[in-house]
């Protein structure tokens, strides 16, 4: 069984409302059973994900001095630039993050830039499309995630590179929950991604070569009062490998209010699940949890933090 895989060819022509309503299904479902599934026909042309992961194969293959040049300087949202997670992190990987292309604030080779801005373009594109999925799986009137997500200065990707798994431990990223609105990842044919569900990993095993991996964040988990849940995934290495993916984050503005909504509470009778809480203030915190990683991880601040309910406290 494993992750489903959708076909959103009917977003991206004409008179497919067929072809919409069957995407939809499987989304809905899929968002509700994993908070994961899997894209093709996804609008992001196929040769512009070759080359992007063949560029950052190439970037990440050069000496440390050579990438420590593209080190983040700017006031960004976050670190825009080349880092490498710090030796006393569990995560093992580096990674080089941007924003979109108007920002300014993107620092990396002009050609992998060139190529990496184009990509994020269609990703958004896409992240939007997705978003709009979502609107209408919660039941949400038109446009009102759209609405309330109007704002893309917060958007960013980030190319990154796994080591080869050692002896004793093979972590690429701690199991953890994304923070935004929608997630898309292209993951290399070398694997590793896992999801949470009922607690056992499932292994996002690359549909077909190209294919985009979707997953919920923490805004739909709180804005849909828990219907929709941000699932948990991680990443694992393996032996003698390198891994390398792009991960775009599709993002509210910092400064946007992030509440359970009206349709999922008082408009119900249901109790908020989630205290109210300034985007920003969230995202400072994560950010903290990887630059000052925490002695137990299971310390690290996630959106719980906010929980009202007792049984979503962790
Ligand atoms: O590299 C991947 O496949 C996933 C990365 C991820 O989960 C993240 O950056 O939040
Ligand atoms: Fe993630």
């Amino acid at each position: 069984m494993g992750i489903p895989t959708v076909d959103l060819s009917s977003f991206f022509t004409d008179d497919d409302d067929e072809g919409q309503k069957k995407a939809k299904d499987i989304i809905k479902q899929a968002c509700s059973d994993y908070g994961f599934f899997q894209i093709t026909n996804h609008g992001v042309p196929l040769h512009l994900i070759d080359r992007s992961l063949q560029l950052s194969k190439t970037f990440f293959a050069l000496s440390d001095e050579e990438k420590l040049k593209y080190s983040p300087g700017s006031a960004a949202p976050l670190p825009a630039g080349y880092s490498k997670q710090p030796p006393h992190s569990l995560d093992k990987n580096e990674y080089l993050l941007m924003f979109q292309p108007q920002s300014g604030f993107n620092v990396l080779p002009p050609d992998f830039r060139d190529v990496a801005e184009e990509l994020f373009v269609h990703l958004r594109k896409t992240g939007s499309v997705i978003e709009q999925i979502v609107n209408d799986c919660l039941g949400l009137p038109p446009d009102f995630l759209k609405e309330y997500n109007l704002d893309r200065s917060w958007d960013f990707m980030v190319a990154l590179r796994y080591y080869p798994a050692t002896e004793t431990e093979n972590n690429g990223i701690l199991e953890h929950e994304d923070a935004n609105v929608v997630t898309l990842v292209i993951q290399d044919e070398v694997g590793g991604l896992e999801v949470k569900k009922d607690g056992e990993w499932i292994p996002v095993v690359p549909a077909q070569p190209n294919s985009i991996v979707v997953n919920l964040g923490d805004v739909i988990q709180v804005l849909s009062n828990h219907k929709f849940k941000s699932a948990t995934h991680r990443v694992v290495r393996f032996k003698e490998r390198w891994r390398h993916s792009l991960a775009f984050f599709y993002t509210i503005k910092g400064d946007k209010w992030v509440e359970p909504a009206a349709q999922f509470t008082a408009d119900i009778g249901e109790a908020a699940r989630y205290r109210g809480f300034l985007y920003k203030d969230y995202q400072a915190m994560r950010m903290r949890n990887k630059t000052h990683p925490p002695s137990r991880p299971q310390d690290a601040i996630t959106v719980s933090h906010y929980a009202i309910s007792q049984e979503l406290k962790s």
